[in-house]
This record gives C-alpha cells, sequence and structure tokens, in this order.
C-alpha cells in the first residue's frame, strides 16, 4: 500500500484534536490569533548529563511540504463535522510561522525550550504532532549513541540495527541521528544513499550456512570481495572460525584485503584475548576484530575493562530502539497568545508536580561560557526582550532551589534557538551532514567531565532568569487567586 501520493507531505500526520481545535479557532474567528509555543523535555534520558538535539533536517522536510491536498480536503470531510467554510480555510492553508531551534549536534538540557514555533494559533497546533514525533525519537537516539560514543574512545563504530528497528522511518532517521550522535557508519544501504552516511558491512550466519563449513564461505567471499571481514562463530571460533579465516587470508594474499574476523557470541573478552593471539601469530598483527551481539554502552564498558581485544563495536538494537527508554517525553507547550485587544498574553500549565508547571513567556535559552576557557556555567533561560550579553555581571539560580545560586562575570552568552524559518520562509542555512557531525564533536567539549560521565552526572544547570522565574511566579499567584486569563 502506497502511504500517500507524495510521501513527503506528511500534513495528515497529526493527531485527530489538532485538527478539531483548529477548526475551533477557524469558527470562532481566532484563525489569526498569534501564539508562541515551546517544545522541552523534562528529563534527562538515560540519566545521561547531556541530550544530543536531532531531527531538524527532518522537520524542515515536513513543514517545506506542508499543504492540505484534495485527497486530504475529502478524507476530513467525510470523516468529521468540519464546515465547507473551515475545509475551504484548509485547501488554502500555508505555514506561515516562525521556527527557532537548536541546531542538530547541539547538546541541549532538561526543562528548557529547544524549539519554538511562533505563528497563527490554527499552525501552531497542526504541526504540533509530527513537530514531537520527529525531536522525540531523532534526539533520543543520537543522544543513546553518544553514550556508547563516549565508552568506546577512539574505535569505529558500526550501526547494525535496522532489521530490529521499529519499521522503515525509524531504522533511517535512526541511524542518521546515530551518526550524528557519534557512530561511523551504518549497514543500511538506503541510509547511505539518502543520507550519504558511510556504508559498512560483513556477512551472516548463512553464508557460513550455506556453503556448510566455515572455509569454503570465506574462500567464496574472499573470491568475490575484496575487502574481507570473516565471521568466525558460526561452528566453532577458535577451532574452526579463525583457523579458516587464517588459511584463506594466506591462500589469497594480495588478491583480498583481510581485514579482520567478527565474533558475535560466546564470552567476548575470552574469545577476542585468543583470536587475537591466533591472528597474531597467524601473521596477522594488523587483522582487527569485530564484535556484535546486544551490545550497548554498558556491554562495551565492561569489555574495555576486562581488556577485551575488540577493535571494532557493531551495535544494533539498543542503539536503535533506545533500548531502555522508549521515549524523551518532549512535550510542546503554548506559552503565549494573543488576546482579542492584540495584546500578547503569557499563559502557564499549573499542576501539582512543580515539575510539570510550564515556564510562561517567550524565551531564549543563552549557554553561559567562561571567557578565560570555553568551559560551560550552565543555561540561562531567559524572557525574548532580554539580552544577558548587555549585563556586566550575570545572577544565576537555581528554579527549584533559589538557594543555590551564583554570580558570574567573565562569560560569554550564545544563543540556542537559532532562526530555522521566518513568517514561513526557511533563513536556515542547513550544514552538511559531516559538519552537524564535527559540531556535535566539538560542542561536547565545552562541559566539564563531570557533566559528561556515564554514570551518575552533575546535574548541568538551566536556570531562568529573574525576570522569567518572576513573570513565573506571578502568573501562578494570580491563577491561585482565581483570576485566570479571559482573552475574550
Ligand atoms: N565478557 C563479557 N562481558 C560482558 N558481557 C559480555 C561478555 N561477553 C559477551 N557479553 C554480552 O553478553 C550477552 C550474551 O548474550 P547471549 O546469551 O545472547 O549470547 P550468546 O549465548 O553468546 O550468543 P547467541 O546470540 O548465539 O545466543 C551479549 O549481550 C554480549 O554482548
Ligand atoms: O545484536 P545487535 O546489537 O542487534 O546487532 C545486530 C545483530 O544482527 C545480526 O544478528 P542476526 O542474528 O539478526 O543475524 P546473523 O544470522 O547474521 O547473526 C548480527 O550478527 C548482530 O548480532
Ligand atoms: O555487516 C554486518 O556485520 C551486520 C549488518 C547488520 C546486522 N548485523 C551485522
Amino acid at each position: 500500500m502506497a502511504l500517500a501520493d507524495d510521501a513527503d507531505n506528511l500534513t495528515l500526520h497529526t493527531d485527530d484534536y489538532e485538527i478539531n481545535m483548529m477548526a475551533t479557532y477557524f469558527e470562532k474567528g481566532m484563525a489569526d490569533r498569534h501564539a508562541v509555543f515551546e517544545v522541552y523535555f523534562r528529563k534527562m534520558p538515560f540519566g545521561n548529563g547531556y541530550a544530543v538535539f536531532a531531527g531538524l533536517d527532518h522537520l524542515i522536510d515536513y513543514l517545506n511540504n506542508l499543504r492540505f491536498t484534495d485527497a486530504d480536503i475529502d478524507y476530513l470531510r467525510a470523516q468529521s463535522d468540519y464546515s465547507e467554510a473551515f475545509l475551504d480555510y484548509l485547501k488554502h492553508f500555508q505555514f506561515h510561522g516562525t521556527i527557532r531551534s537548536a541546531q542538530e549536534g547541539d547538546l541541549v538540557f532538561n526543562n528548557e525550550p529547544i524549539v519554538q514555533v511562533e505563528g497563527t494559533l490554527p499552525e501552531c497546533q497542526l504541526i504540533e504532532t509530527a513537530l514531537l514525533n520527529i525531536v522525540n525519537y531523532q534526539t533520543l537516539i543520537a543522544t543513546k549513541a553518544a553514550r556508547i560514543r563516549s565508552v568506546a574512545g577512539d574505535d569505529p563504530l558500526l550501526e547494525f540495527g535496522s532489521r530490529r528497528a521499529q519499521e522503515v522511518s525509524a531504522a533511517l532517521w535512526g541511524t542518521r541521528a546515530a551518526y550524528i550522535g557519534g557512530f561511523d557508519a551504518t549497514s543500511n544501504v538506503l541510509a547511505g544513499q539518502q543520507f550519504g552516511l558511510p556504508i559498512s558491512g560483513t556477512h551472516a550466519h548463512s553464508l557460513v550456512e550455506s556453503f556448510g563449513n566455515d572455509y569454503d564461505a570465506f574462500k567464496a567471499y574472499a573470491e568475490t570481495h575484496r575487502d574481507c571481514v570473516f565471521l568466525v562463530d558460526t561452528f566453532d571460533t577458535l577451532k574452526s572460525g579463525v583457523p579458516a579465516a587464517l588459511k584463506v587470508a594466506r591462500e589469497m594474499g594480495d588478491r583480498i584485503n583481510f581485514q579482520g574476523v567478527r565474533i558475535d557470541s560466546g564470552d567476548m573478552a575470552y574469545l577476542s584475548k585468543k583470536v587475537r593471539d591466533l591472528l597474531d601469530q597467524g601473521g596477522f598483527p594488523d587483522a582487527k576484530i569485530y564484535a556484535s551481539n546486544d551490545l550497548d554502552e554498558n556491554t562495551i564498558s565492561s569489555l574495555k575493562m576486562q581488556h577485551a581485544k575488540i577493535d571494532v563495536w557493531g551495535v544494533g538494537t539498543k542503539v536503535i530502539t533506545a533500548f531502555d527508554q522508549p521515549a524523551l517525553g518532549a512535550v510542546y507547550k503554548l506559552v503565549s497568545v494573543e488576546n482579542d485587544q492584540g495584546q500578547m498574553i503569557d499563559t502557564i500549565k499549573i499542576s501539582n508536580n512543580a515539575e510539570k508547571v510550564s515556564t510562561p513567556g517567550k524565551k531564549q535559552v543563552w549557554r553561559i561560557t567562561e571567557q578565560k576557557d570555553s568551559k560551560s556555567e550552565g543555561d540561562y533561560v531567559a524572557l525574548a526582550a532580554e539580552d544577558p550579553r548587555d549585563e556586566v555581571e550575570l545572577y544565576m539560580f537555581h528554579p527549584q532551589y533559589t538557594y543555590i545560586n551564583k554570580t558570574i562575570t567573565d562569560f560569554k552568552a550564545e544563543p540556542l534557538l537559532k532562526d530555522i524559518f521566518k513568517d514561513g520562509q526557511l533563513v536556515y542555512e542547513q550544514p552538511s551532514l559531516s559538519e552537524i557531525k564535527q559540531h556535535a564533536n566539538q560542542v561536547k567539549d565545552m562541559l566539564w567531565p563531570e557533566y559528561k560521565r556515564m554514570l551518575n552526572p552533575q546535574e548541568y544547570p538551566v536556570d531562568l532568569s529573574q525576570a522569567a522565574w518572576d513573570n513565573k511566579m506571578n502568573l501562578i499567584k494570580q491563577i491561585q487567586h482565581g483570576h485566570e486569563n479571559h482573552l475574550q
């Protein structure tokens, strides 16, 4: 079944309630009301000290193709009680909004806006689902990949997860996100073609089974390929797999590039050391040992501690499915909306759970670093009208435990949210994937190691400016005193 006549058009990839709300705004004469929504997540994924932002490229594609086709309108007409006037509005709908966002590869933290959408109420509402879907998944995978990179050192990391990913587009966009987070190549050929990712591949057990023994399989492979990595664990790694690999490598000599062997089961610390000895004694000290089988940052870290002689890591299921945390949990909250007098009114979502109280007002995130070493002091979430670069000293305090505070003087402040779309026009010059990867690598340097350790990292400060904090407290008080906003 074809998904849509225009595969890039994901306009109906939205929740029914978004279109229902659009209809209400339209019918109530509020379709031109201006609004600001912000995306943020509440908890750091995997207990990591930072997250790696990804998804902007797909988000831009999505917005560039946002329009209701005739078939979409017919479908909506058949599904609901929308008026013809509203359907006609959808037919002529174009995205004229403004998007500010972190860039792919940027480090982002909990409780700060990572994407901001400004536009009419209906257009902001329509894109919520797809935006969250894209950013939630890709940021999660890029972060998982960064954790795996953090224990792998400089070893090559290959992404093998397509067969285990949650369907096709997760495999494709997921492997791109894993590349941004720190992987070097993917086994997915379509991802290579579509995104320009380096691809890489060895062979499966089925090849060995098809030939009935290691030697015949490796020999056949060597006669049909120049670059060879032999999978040695189908029958017996040490007694049969590695000896057969060595025999074929010797027989083929310069006719092949014997890159090494792959182990996919058993005790990989023990086996890799034994295999290393066999390769070295067999005259192939440069042959590499590849390992795969349910690897993640914990097993790789453990194998490193056991001094396993593994050179290249193939990681599938656990990176592509973000195995230990299936969702990032980023949300999309209205922070400001125009009233019937044309004034922007800040809005808040109250909850008994302090973490769930949203921070009202259109904001910018300022990354504060020390002048002397460019190391980060924390993020300063300020109202859009504020500019900490005008300040000589900056008072930073924890938004809940306000007694935790510091005043810093010799600082640089860089805005995290950059202009992507302005009034519907793409104004962002999209970097290449290799530039994104390089950026992701570089920005990690600004974090102190305490925020980067895999287990129990320090909590990175994400502070509110005094004005943003006062604004939040005032709105909470107003609501507690029964003065809810009446925008009509
Ligand atoms: N020395 C080791 N230290 C820590 N973890 C290891 C070590 N050796 C292997 N592992 C991991 O232990 C797990 C073993 O999984 P599993 O029981 O599925 O493998 P297996 O029995 O060797 O092979 P098979 O996939 O054929 O069942 C894998 O996640 C593997 O990466
Ligand atoms: O374990 P993962 O991290 O998900 O990595 C991908 C796995 O996919 C392959 O196994 P599979 O059993 O699917 O095929 P095979 O016959 O090649 O072993 C490969 O050998 C890895 O074990
Ligand atoms: O190339 C490989 O070795 C590979 C590819 C996909 C899954 N497992 C292994």
